[in-house]
């Protein structure tokens, strides 16, 4: 058996977005004395291989590869299209940088319903449905996914086709927490069970 703390993916921080609504960089913001992005990147620490999606020189993450876009600025699907390319062969647990409550038991809880036919697995909001991002992507689906984007399409949830994705309800609603708005950030709790943002 594999000890606790072993994530058996490539993890992968998709990090290249304007933080628009944010007003400043919101990977860079501040909650219980660490970054938001130090905060997702812990929640990965237990895969071998990490992975932050962003422009080279953006953030300074120890142990984590940097890959640039191939598409920049097309949104997280391109940044899922980036990922899958330099991924090792297998599972991708895959975020922004903006979930910081995504613990090592959230992704442990993602990690334990996959199935042998399935190409992605997807945490259910019991009102918000299917997160895609937060999710595991296999790396089969790059062809997929880049197909995908040369027709045009940007949104993230199509990336996981419905068939072959395993959608996991019932998780406590504290790990969805979500950073878009700087109210959002005030607004965190630090437990799992905490008020959310959307
Ligand atoms: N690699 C990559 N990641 C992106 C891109 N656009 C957004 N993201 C990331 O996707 C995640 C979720 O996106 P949003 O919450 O919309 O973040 P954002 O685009 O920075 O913020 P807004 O400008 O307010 O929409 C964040 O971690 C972003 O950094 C992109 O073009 N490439
Ligand atoms: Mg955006």
């Amino acid at each position: 058996m594999l000890p606790v703390d072993v994530l058996p993916a490539t993890a992968a921080i998709t990090a290249g977005g304007q933080s628009s609504r944010f007003g400043s960089d919101k990977a860079l913001a501040c909650w219980q004395g660490r970054t938001l992005l130090d905060h997702v990147a812990a929640g990965l620490a237990g895969c071998e291989r990490r992975l932050l999606l962003a422009p080279r020189g953006r953030y300074c993450l120890p142990g984590w590869e940097t890959w640039p876009d191939a598409r920049p600025g097309e949104g997280p699907l391109a940044g899922l299209e980036t990922a899958l390319t330099h991924a090792s062969p297998g599972w991708v647990a895959f975020t922004g940088v903006d979930n910081p409550a995504l613990s090592p038991e959230y992704w442990h809880a993602l990690l334990a319903a996959r199935r042998p036919n399935a190409r992605s697995v997807q945490a259910v909001h019991p009102e918000r449905g299917p997160q895609p991002l937060g999710a595991l992507y296999h790396t089969d689906l790059l062809p997929h996914v880049t197909a995908l984007l040369d027709a045009g399409e940007r949104r993230l949830r199509l990336a996981a086709p419905a068939g072959q994705t395993v959608l996991v309800p019932g998780l406590p609603t504290g790990f969805f927490q979500n950073v878009n708005r700087p109210a959002d950030l005030a607004g965190l709790s630090g437990g799992k069970q905490g008020s959310e943002a959307n």
